[in-house]
């Protein structure tokens, strides 16, 4: 049974803003490092998850399963392209939930088949985060997601800002999932402010 999620997620690049945000309410954070050393990327992750641990947060580690499952983390998040590599037997053995990504009808047929602890739908508006290989999702595509995995949580992510926050929870997503909007603001730990006291009006998923 997935636990409930807070309404409010966001991705990291590393954890200098981290301990800011948790002391600020960040209850839910992904921790998503792109070409850095693996050591680092070990660091960073023990890091995160000693910093996580101490407010209570679920710590998320993208596409690193093996380091999350060795380091002792709860959650990962893996794409299509992850799901081609990752062994799924190994990551729940360890006791680790998994978020999986998705883009289309296939991929989540694909995804509902692996029984995750949460999906993802993306990008729900333009990005400028990564070159993406579909169009944006739109609102109406949401409903449709969550009509079709319920119970499951369901994630929002891709272009979204607090002005769209209300969109995606009135189309039925549980949970909005922001990156660009936060980690380029002048002051990334005021805009996590934000968008958890604009969060903060929607109730937790009951689950
Ligand atoms: C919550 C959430 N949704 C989608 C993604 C994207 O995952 P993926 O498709 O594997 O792409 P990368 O993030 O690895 O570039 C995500 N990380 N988190
Ligand atoms: C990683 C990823 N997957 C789907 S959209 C996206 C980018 C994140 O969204 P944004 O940076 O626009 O908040
Ligand atoms: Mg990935």
């Amino acid at each position: 049974m997935t636990p409930e999620l807070p309404p409010f997620y966001l991705i990291l690049d590393g954890t200098t803003h981290l301990e800011a945000c948790l002391e600020v309410g960040l209850r839910l954070v992904q921790l998503r490092i792109k070409d850095r050393p693996l050591s680092v990327i070990r660091e960073e992750i023990a890091r995160a998850k000693h910093l996580c641990d101490a407010y209570g947060a679920i710590l998320v580690i993208n596409d690193y399963w093996q380091m999350a499952c060795e380091i002792g983390c709860g959650w990962v998040h893996l794409g299509q392209e992850d799901l081609d590599h990752a062994d799924l037997t190994q990551i729940r053995r360890a006791g680790v939930r998994i978020g999986l990504s998705t883009h289309n009808e296939a991929e989540l047929t694909r995804a509902l088949a692996l029984t995750p602890d949460y999906i993802a739908l993306g990008p729900i508006y333009e990005t400028k985060l990564k070159k993406m290989t579909c169009a944006p999702q739109g609102l109406d595509k949401i409903r449709v997601w969550k009509d079709r995995i319920s119970p499951l949580p369901l994630i929002a992510i891709g272009g979204l800002t607090p002005a769209r926050l209300p969109g995606v929870l009135n189309a039925g997503a549980d949970v909005a999932c922001v990156v660009t909007d936060v980690i380029t603001a002048p002051d990334p730990v005021a805009r996590c402010r934000l968008w958890l006291e604009r969060a903060s009006e929607a109730q937790y998923v009951a689950l």
